[in-house]
């Protein structure tokens, strides 16, 4: 039977990452996305600046929505400290699957919950489910016409706190013009962008950086 795009990433993992090692994981994923086939993960070239939000931000409770094959996913673990509480949403069970696996071999699975479901239901059951009041950092890069909507459902279950920062992957491309009209000109927030490329491309997109203010 043929294999799936994310199966095969998995296996360019494996074969080309050494286990425990999250660096050697982020690498093997861009070697293979840039050279094999693209897929859509965030990528070294905004991984960078996600990387750059999360060392500054060190913190204690982060979101994921949208895990896909795990790879963002990676690349925050490996950066988080020990007792920080990190859980990441994915909808499709076969990538969720493939998603379990990456972050196995890169060794972090003890960092990283990973919930499968669909935003609208576990957003507010986040609280009582897993022990925790508030976010410090949400990483947005599920469905582009979820980011507007779970944004309103975790302002209205307070999920977020002053200063709480999103992160939203591809504000250009694919583009999220509704959350970003709404981030930008609520008093809600201070907004920055980050300006960037599309992942393995030359096209622009950029990351869009949002505090809470509460
Ligand atoms: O469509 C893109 N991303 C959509 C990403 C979608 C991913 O988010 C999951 N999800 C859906 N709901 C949840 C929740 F939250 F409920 F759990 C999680 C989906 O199952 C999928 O794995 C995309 C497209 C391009 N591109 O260039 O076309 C580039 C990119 O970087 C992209 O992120
Ligand atoms: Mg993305």
């Amino acid at each position: 039977t043929q294999s799936t795009r994310p199966q095969r990433l998995l296996s360019a993992v494996q074969k080309n990452a050494t286990r425990g090692d999250p660096c050697s994981v982020v690498r093997a994923i861009d070697d293979f996305c840039r050279h094999k086939e693209w897929a859509m993960n965030v990528g070294d070239e905004k991984g960078c600046i996600l990387d750059s939000v999360v060392s500054e931000m060190n913190p204690a409770a982060v979101l994921e929505l949208g895990t896909y094959c795990g790879y963002s996913t990676v690349r925050i673990a490996r950066l988080l400290p020990p007792d920080a509480k990190f859980i990441t949403l994915e909808f499709n069970p076969g990538f969720a699957a493939i998603a379990r696996q990456v972050i196995a071999w890169a060794g972090l699975e003890e960092k990283v919950q990973l919930v499968e479901g669909a935003s609208g239901d576990w957003i507010p059951k986040i609280k009582e489910q897993f022990g925790i009041k508030t976010f410090d950092l949400v990483f947005l890069d599920h469905w582009k016409d979820r980011y507007l909507p779970d944004t309103k459902l975790m302002e209205e279950c307070g999920l977020l706190r002053k200063g709480s920062v999103l992160l939203a992957d591809n504000v250009i491309c694919p583009g999220t013009p509704d959350y970003l009209e709404y981030i930008r000109s609520s008093p809600k927030y201070e907004s920055r962008y980050f300006k960037s490329h599309l992942e393995y491309t030359k096209v622009e997109d950029g990351l869009e950086k949002s505090i809470f203010l509460g």
